[in-house]
């Protein structure tokens, strides 16, 4: 799809379904790209709904063909709960996705669990660094933050993304790759996020929003009216690489 520069690509479906089966090609025609670009292919996952969007990657064509062991998996935000919890982002990941496909568990970075908040977004900030130092990630010429290959991203009905909430300052966060969050407007409490300038230094980065309850928010993120006056989070991602908005119709039901 030919976009103006600068424009997001916005890709208005019918059915959640129908987005998931876009969903899932755009997901594998990047993966091919990157693979055979650069050898491998870095994704950041949102929990939620976007885990159940992603069952069409489960089956064939792309089962079979998409390169998994390339494929390096990243958090955008976890919840600081044991990665058994039914609240963990990865559990959550590894039960209606990861578990299902052949990526090497040593290319899916999970956080430290037993850490507190601050510490694990640290540990997790250090091993992103030092996935950069050995080439694993690469980084943005214009800023120096990683530069993932993907990012796919989720949002609430009151627009925040990731776990970057709208009365929160981590949201304004510039130097940080991975912040903290303890008392989440959103149960649990606790949890850690990349930051904006890491989501928005993405080659590539996928709104994925699906539902009714999303639609007030995406008119503000995308109607004509939209204000900037007090930014949603979700007026904030802003990717230097490409920005593409797969909606539902009941999402979209009010631009
Ligand atoms: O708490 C979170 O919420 C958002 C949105 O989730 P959804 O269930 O409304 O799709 C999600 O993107 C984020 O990763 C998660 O931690």
């Amino acid at each position: 799809m030919e976009t103006e520069k600068g424009k997001p690509a916005v890709h208005k479906l019918i059915s959640e379904e129908d987005v998931a089966v876009a969903l899932a090609k755009y997901i594998a025609d990047l993966s091919d790209k990157s693979v055979k670009g650069k050898g491998s292919f870095s994704v950041a996952l949102s929990g939620g709904s976007l885990i159940h969007t992603l069952r069409k990657l489960l089956e064939p064509p792309y089962k079979n063909t998409v390169a998994w062991s390339k494929w390096f998996i990243f958090f955008l935000d976890e919840r600081v709960v044991p990665l058994d919890d039914p609240d963990s982002n990865y559990k959550l990941a590894y039960d209606g996705f990861l578990s299902k496909i052949p990526i090497p568990p040593g290319n899916v970075y999970a956080i430290n669990d037993t850490l507190s908040p601050e510490r694990a977004a640290d540990e997790y900030e250090a091993r992103l660094k030092d996935l950069v130092k050995r080439k694993t990630l690469s980084i943005s010429v214009t800023n120096g933050f990683p530069k993932l290959d993907l990012m796919l991203v989720g949002m609430g009905p009151e627009g925040h993304v990731a776990s970057l909430f709208c009365w929160h300052f981590q949201r304004y966060e510039k130097k940080r790759w991975v912040t903290f969050i303890k008392d989440s407007p959103k149960p649990p409490s606790k949890r850690i996020t990349f930051t904006f300038p890491v989501i928005n230094s993405a080659s590539n980065v996928a709104m994925v929003i699906t539902g009714e309850d999303l639609a007030s928010a995406v008119k503000v993120a995308l109607g004509t009216h939209s204000s900037d006056f007090i930014p949603l989070p979700v007026q904030m991602v802003l990717p230097e690489g490409e920005l593409t908005w797969f909606l539902d119709m009941d999402a979209a039901s009010k631009l």
